[in-house]
């Protein structure tokens, strides 16, 4: 174990990989082929998640077996320290990309919290379903709130429109609400709950 990994630990954080052993886990960060173009995580290879979250992730993932046994979650990222949000926030500021990442100076986001999950469904093979775009993409063909219209004009398909309604009724069939702008982020609090009851990680 990590030290970061002992630390998550320490803050009562679970890690949902150990929990269930059929989630696959795929950390983003842990390669350079993000947004930032660089590896975040050279001492976090787990996803880990506030109980409470994990719980939900776990449920969330027998629904979807329930629906296609051959199917799975995949974990982009779960729980993520403040200090790797200042990184990600250092490459937006300024740019017309900063509404795609939580400010730390304004107490960053859920995943901050382990509060939060970047998810897609992988197929019997484990390949991940095509969604629209890759996750991570940070622009409009990755929000959620005009699929009905990208399908009409050819930005997205409709079948990748259809995978995108899968996983977001399995996610919110157990609490977790979607973000607008990420086909792929979920939450499991909100900002307000998550400052005033739960931890941030350093
Ligand atoms: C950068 C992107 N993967 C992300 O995590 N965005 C959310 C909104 C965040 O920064 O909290
Ligand atoms: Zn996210």
């Amino acid at each position: 174990q990590s030290r970061m990994e002992h630390y998550l630990d320490s803050l009562g954080l679970v890690n949902v990989g150990r929990m269930d052993p059929t989630l696959k886990i795929d950390l983003m960060y842990t390669r350079a082929d993000n947004f930032t173009g660089k590896v975040l995580y050279e001492d976090l290879q787990e996803a880990y998640l506030h109980p409470e979250a994990a719980k939900a992730l776990l449920q969330a993932q027998k629904r979807l077996k329930e629906l296609y046994p051959g199917y799975s979650l995949i974990i982009y990222d779960a729980a993520r320290p403040m200090s790797v949000q200042q990184k990600m926030w250092n490459v937006v500021k300024g740019t017309s990309q900063n509404i795609y990442v939580s400010n730390p100076a304004r107490g960053g986001g859920l995943h901050n919290y382990g509060l939060a999950v970047d998810v897609s469904i992988a197929d019997e093979k484990g390949n991940p379903l095509p969604m629209g775009t890759k996750v991570d993409h940070l622009g409009k063909e990755a929000h959620i709130d005009t699929e009905a219209a990208m399908v009409q004009q050819g930005v997205i398909t409709a079948q990748e429109r259809r995978n995108r309604l899968l996983l977001r009724r399995v996610m919110t069939d157990v609490g977790y609400k979607p973000l607008r702008s990420e086909w792929w982020h979920f939450n499991f609090r909100s900002r307000e709950e998550a400052k005033r009851n739960y931890k941030v990680i350093r």
